[in-house]
């Protein structure tokens, strides 16, 4: 079964649009196909870096951040390789990442191995330099105006399950006139599993964009797409519930709670990372919770791309009171 709404397919469906368009502009819906297929593009080859550190990883190589958290050689390289992916696509967009080049501008030895990294899966011709990198690095800090096509990137979301060897994922989402219009999760370790014929394989990339719907699919360029859905799981009792693998990420003990109070009966799900939202989009679970303690405040890029998936998998993500989220008031997610 191949997804109506599949790139391949939109590409008619754009062009025929476009006519459309000629005739009634407010009713012509954009499918972000561009963005998407150069988003995906960069992903595949994100993921294929991120996959091969996660195999070499030195933990001599692991830097503490101000706010305690580990960042790593994968995490700087793919926010460096990512960008220059899509600046050479889309040259006036702005960004919004969570890595900067202050810690490589200080160490030599880890500029040079970050180099060495994003250019081992470029090709010969476009190779990058150690100030390039930097200068990419630092385009994720850019601020925006209101109007501004931004993306909001998280090159390694779930560093420690990155570092532990488990789950995580690299995150891109595109923000245009105040909302999430176009959302990619790679996830290089998470099985394909309910998607025949290639449930055998790990590794997938979950894409969405705005009242196109969402798929996953293999993280291969052109690899075919597949439509997924929300569970329609309906009864509690056999409901299914994810959570942050780290306690100190969200309360292991209040989402028990909950489960208990809803008459969820299975025991919760644990994992490292955005990950998450790609296994609820798909229906492998129903509930996604999440309560960091008092006064954290969450990162868009931790929770643009997931949300955005989950949207068009026919799935609803709010904050504890109900609320949209809002991601266009800068690093951090408001409430509309
Ligand atoms: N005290 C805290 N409470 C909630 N989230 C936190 C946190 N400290 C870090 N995080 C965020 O949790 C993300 C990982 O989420 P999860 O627990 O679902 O794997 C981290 O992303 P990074 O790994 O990109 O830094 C980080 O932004
Ligand atoms: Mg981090
Ligand atoms: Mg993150
Ligand atoms: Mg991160």
């Amino acid at each position: 079964m191949k997804g109506k709404d599949s790139l391949q397919n939109d590409e008619e469906e754009a062009s025929s649009s476009m006519a459309f368009n000629k005739l009634d502009k407010s009713l012509y819906a954009p499918s972000w196909l561009a963005e998407r297929q150069v988003a995906i593009c960069a992903l595949c080859l994100a993921c294929k870096l991120s996959s091969k550190l996660q195999k070499r990883l030195v933990q001599e190589s692991v830097i503490t951040k101000s706010d305690n958290s580990p960042v790593s050689i994968a995490d700087f390289a793919v926010q460096a390789l990512v960008i220059h992916w899509i600046t050479r696509a889309f040259p006036n967009d702005h960004f919004i990442a969570e890595e900067d080049s202050t810690a490589l501008r200080k160490d030599e030895k880890l500029l040079k191995d970050v180099t060495d990294a994003v250019n081992s899966v470029l090709s010969i011709d476009e190779q990058l330099t150690d100030s390039e990198v930097c200068d990419l690095l630092d385009l994720g800090n850019r601020h925006m105006g209101t109007n501004e096509r931004t993306w909001l990137l998280d090159p390694i979301d779930g560093t420690k399950g990155f570092l532990r060897g488990d789950q995580y994922c690299i995150a891109l989402a595109l923000l245009k006139d105040g909302a999430i219009r176009v959302g990619i999760l790679g996830c290089p370790n998470l099985p394909l599993a309910s998607v025949p014929p290639n449930s055998h394989k790990v590794g997938c990339i979950f894409h969405a964009a705005q009242g196109v719907g969402a798929f996953v699919q293999e993280i291969e360029r052109g690899a075919e797409s597949y439509p997924i859905r929300v569970s329609d799981v309906s009864d509690p009792a056999w409901a299914t519930f994810c959570e942050s693998w780290e306690p100190g990420h969200s309360s292991h003990e209040l989402s028990l709670e909950i489960a208990k109070i809803l008459g969820v009966n299975n025991p919760s799900v644990r994992m490292d990372s955005q990950c998450k939202y790609g296994v609820v989009a798909r229906g492998e679970a129903s509930i996604y919770f999440r309560f960091p303690k008092e006064g954290y405040q969450e990162n868009v890029w931790d929770h643009a791309a997931g949300s955005i998936i989950i949207r068009e998998a026919g799935g609803m993500v709010t904050d504890g009171f109900g609320q949209v989220l809002d991601f266009s008031k800068g690093h951090y997610i408001m409430q509309c």
